[in-house]
């Protein structure tokens, strides 16, 4: 095996692996993360740990600190951001999941569904081919995609959420104001961009990786409509003004498998919700 494997690989891959062979992991158990995780050759990824093994793993350059990124204090039930309390209802480590309580008001939950409904259009996603937008049977909701900045209130809004998790407006890509009638779902996915496909790809070129969601509830929902992460077994209920945060990648901004979500099927009721969606630079 020829000893110019790892320097081909992200850094963020190497310094994967270096720090996961220096606390003892199984190199066949990490060979099986990399495949699965960072979608490399089998092959690759033996070669690339057995030479970080022979290396004594230290040909690196010392691992670089982990990256920022989006995050919330957690340490008291109330946080005060400038003239708004948000109650912190429960957090998780890991996956990052914060929930919040009384994000928004009243009022400008009302606001903001009167503005986004006047142009709701069928929602998409993205797709693997070529990274065009595209409508899928896996995504039913009716949706407005908002500019940043776009009325008073969107501001107030975004400013609000740069405060709480601490991460710049510029960041953030515009609010989209989404609408679930019955039946209507966002199955599961990850809000994260998977680099080994085309499509997804072409959107990390423009303000990097999705590092953070925040799921705003516009509407009491009578049945049904709760956000789920089925690989940790969490389901939260709409409430009008709450909101859920999740990091989705981990400190080093690698895709994190366990914050796969889903909009479950509104069974009664009518479902308004604002995402926004946190970019790792500046999203322009
Ligand atoms: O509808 C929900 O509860 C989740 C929405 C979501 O996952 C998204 O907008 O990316
Ligand atoms: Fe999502």
């Amino acid at each position: 095996m020829n000893k110019i494997v790892m320097p081909s690989l992200p850094q963020a891959w190497q310094t994967w692996i270096t720090e996961n062979l220096a606390r003892g992991c199984v190199p066949a158990e990490m060979a099986q993360v990399m495949v699965r995780d960072g979608k490399f050759e089998a092959t690759l990824a033996r070669a690339a740990i057995e030479e970080a093994r022979r290396t004594g793993f230290n040909h690196l350059a010392p691992a670089p600190a982990p990256q920022p990124l989006p995050e919330i204090d957690t340490s008291a039930n109330i946080l005060r951001l400038a003239g708004h309390d948000v109650e912190i209802l429960f957090s998780l480590r890991a996956p990052r999941v914060v929930l919040l309580g009384g994000l928004l008001t009243s009022a400008e939950c009302d606001e903001l569904i009167d503005y986004g409904r006047t142009r709701l259009a069928r929602s998409p996603v993205v797709s693997d081919a070529d990274g065009k937008t595209e409508v899928h049977a896996h995504r039913t909701s009716r949706g407005a995609m908002l500019q940043r900045g776009e009325t008073p209130l969107v501001t107030r809004i975004e400013s609000r959420l740069a405060a709480l998790t601490r991460w710049p407006v510029e960041n953030g890509e515009g609010l989209q104001m989404l609408q679930y009638e019955k039946g209507n779902e966002y199955r599961p996915h990850f809000d994260w961009f998977d680099a080994s496909r085309p499509g997804p790809r072409k959107h990390l070129e423009r303000g990097g990786q999705r590092v953070g969601t925040i799921v705003m509830y516009l509407s009491d929902v009578e049945a049904g409509g709760g956000t789920s992460f089925p690989e940790i077994g969490l389901t939260v209920q709409p409430r009008k003004g709450s909101a859920v945060f999740f990091a989705n990648t981990d400190a080093y901004r690698m895709p994190d498998q366990k914050t796969l979500h889903a909009g479950d099927p509104v069974e009664r009721g009518v479902k308004y919700i604002a995402t926004k969606w946190l970019r790792e630079r500046a999203y322009v």
